[in-house]
């Protein structure tokens, strides 16, 4: 378990978290989500100790992370600046981590298996790829076999087998009563991967529930329809409370109108349909729907705002 209490981290006149309040619950996987600079990894990195809160307190397992007798057994971290030695190998400097710990050899063949490196336990960690590290850095979170794991961006460089397999194990650690908590990105893994979310934006809390809810709650569902005639229809549907957006050739994306409705309208007009669908809301359309405002740094052609937005009034 997790506990943050009113947690507040100053760097100079900037506020990176703000006030946060929150508890990461053993047994599921709670995702932490938050545009680029929302303060996730300062927050991560003050609840194991590597940054000290200017106001506010963490407790891991009932106790300030530092408190522990033996904290790498309460918690295992992975993030994102990982100090590994580049001239040692994988297993050494999991031997060398271990000793701190009292964990031996076989213990580190166990999790050099687990994450699939034991074919280059030898090779120098310098040598390793992206993803090779991030599996290096998820054996040595796992090494103490931690009650709670603290994994910031961990998907990041794996490839699809190596996305699948973290996917899997984190669901695996969570039903075996640990906490687990993770950053990331990649919405759709996130869709797949949580049961919980926490979301904040430029430091703050905007979101801590369920993750069926966050969706169900955030988002509004839409349907895509697809016509030749798809200026004349956009004119059809527009009307208070309708969004109409012109997303594609010949392809409208619907706020407002059920599909019976817009299957309807189009045969009373005569309009030729090719393509009538209602939209399930996504995570990703959550999750923008919530962060809109609190995005620091915007590409200039965020799809979002060049769309087409034909007048509902
Ligand atoms: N050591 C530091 N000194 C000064 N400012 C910092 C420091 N660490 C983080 N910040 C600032 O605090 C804010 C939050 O940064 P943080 O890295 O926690 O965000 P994040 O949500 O993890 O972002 P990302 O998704 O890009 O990893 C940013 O504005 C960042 O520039």
């Amino acid at each position: 378990m997790i506990e943050v209490r009113n947690l507040s981290k100053q760097y100079g006149d900037k506020t990176a978290v703000d006030d946060l309040t929150f508890t990461v619950r053993p047994g599921i996987v709670t995702g932490f989500l938050g545009p680029n600079g929302a303060g996730k990894s300062t927050t991560m990195r003050m609840i194991i100790g590597l940054d000290a809160p200017t106001t506010g307190s963490v407790r891991v397992n009932g106790k300030p992370f530092a408190q522990h007798a033996r904290p790498l057994h309460e918690v295992g971290a992975l993030l994102e600046a990982r100090s590994i030695h580049p001239g040692r190998s994988a297993r050494n400097h999991l031997l060398a981590i271990g000793a701190t710990a009292g964990i031996g050899r076989s213990r580190v063949d166990e999790v050099l298996d687990l994450v699939g490196l034991s074919d280059v336990a030898t090779r120098r960690a310098g040598s390793f790829s992206l993803g090779m590290g991030q599996r290096l850095g998820v054996a040595t979170a796992l090494l103490a076999d931690p009650r709670t794991l603290i994994l910031d961006e961990p998907v990041n460089g794996l490839d699809p087998d190596g996305v699948r397999w973290i996917r899997t194990l984190l669901k695996q650690l969570a039903a075996e009563g640990r906490t687990v908590f993770l950053s990331s990105h990649l919405m759709s893994e996130m869709a797949l991967t949580a049961d919980h979310v926490i979301v904040v934006g430029r430091g703050r809390l905007l979101r801590d529930q369920s993750m069926a809810d966050f969706i169900a709650d955030a988002s509004v569902a839409s349907v895509r329809v697809r016509s030749p005639q798809s200026a004349v229809l956009a004119g059809l549907l527009a009307s208070d409370g309708v969004t109409v957006r012109d997303v594609a050739r010949d392809t409208l994306e619907v706020e407002g109108l059920s599909t019976d409705r817009i299957g309807t309208i189009a045969a009373e007009a005569s309009l030729t349909l090719f393509e009538l669908a209602s939209r399930d809301a996504s995570l990703e359309d959550a999750y923008m729907a919530l962060t809109e405002d609190s995005v620091a740094f915007r590409s200039r052609t965020s799809p979002q705002h060049d769309d087409e937005t034909v007048d509902a009034a």
